[in-house]
């Protein structure tokens, strides 16, 4: 490892950035299995996408099928499942992308893991906060219903735990309001960080 240098490249990620009218960043959704992650994040990145920015949307069940699909969901393999996407991540925002990523990420230490690869204020966290009992009422793919009957171990929430974040920079409980309301905050903050130009969303009201 030591032997190998970092190869600075010509074009850095100020002007790939640049190149897209828009601020490369990772917006970081964490919360439990159907508290809303993936819908919020899908919906958000829909609304930039049709607005044209550039955007990138990594996914937890997606990504366990092909990079990740090795690991299981003992603490240490969503560790390196959490590695993994987080230095793809990383790569994504250096080729100028608003990337969106809708992982569990269930622990404190992992999700400051992530953010220390990024410089200060290009890591953004968004818990959504969706309570555990509004998730397994929601239970969209029967798998607290398993959980509960130990038909699936080291399930998030449930029998594996969850550690709040203590400092996220936006909160969204998505059992509260509807999805529009949610995206449009998400919008309104990315545009107040200057993380993209809000003339550029006035299309989509
Ligand atoms: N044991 C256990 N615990 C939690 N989740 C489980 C489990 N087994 C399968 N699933 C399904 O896997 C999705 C979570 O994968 P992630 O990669 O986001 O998890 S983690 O961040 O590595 O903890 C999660 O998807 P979401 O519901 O979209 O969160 C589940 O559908
Ligand atoms: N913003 C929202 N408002 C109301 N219900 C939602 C919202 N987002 C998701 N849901 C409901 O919760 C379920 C789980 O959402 P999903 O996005 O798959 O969660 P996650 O990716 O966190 O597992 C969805 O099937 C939907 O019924």
């Amino acid at each position: 490892m030591t032997d190998i240098v970092w190869h600075q490249h010509v074009i850095d990620q100020a002007a790939r950035g640049d190149q897209k009218g828009q601020s490369p960043v990772l917006l970081w959704f964490t919360g439990l299995s159907g508290s809303g992650k993936s819908t919020l994040a899908g919906a958000l990145e829909r609304a930039l996408f049709e607005s044209g920015f550039h955007t990138y949307l990594l996914d937890g069940d997606n990504v366990r099928h092909g990079l990740c699909k090795d690991l299981g969901f003992s603490l240490e393999d969503r560790d390196e499942n959490l590695r993994r996407v987080g230095e793809v991540a990383k790569l994504m925002v250096d080729a100028g992308l608003v990337v969106l990523s809708a992982f569990i990420s269930p622990t404190l230490a992992e999700r400051e893991r992530v953010r220390a690869l990024f410089p200060e204020g290009k890591f953004i966290e968004i818990h959504v906060s969706t309570p555990l009992s509004v998730c397994e009422a929601r239970d969209p793919k029967g798998l607290y219903a398993k959980a509960r009957s130990g038909e699936i171990a080291n399930f998030t929430g449930i029998s594996s735990p969850y550690e709040q974040p203590l400092a996220a920079e936006l909160t969204i409980d998505t059992s509260k309001g509807d999805l529009t309301t949610q995206v449009n905050t998400l919008l309104d903050y990315l545009s107040a960080i200057q993380v993209i130009d809000g003339k550029q969303l006035s299309a989509l009201a």
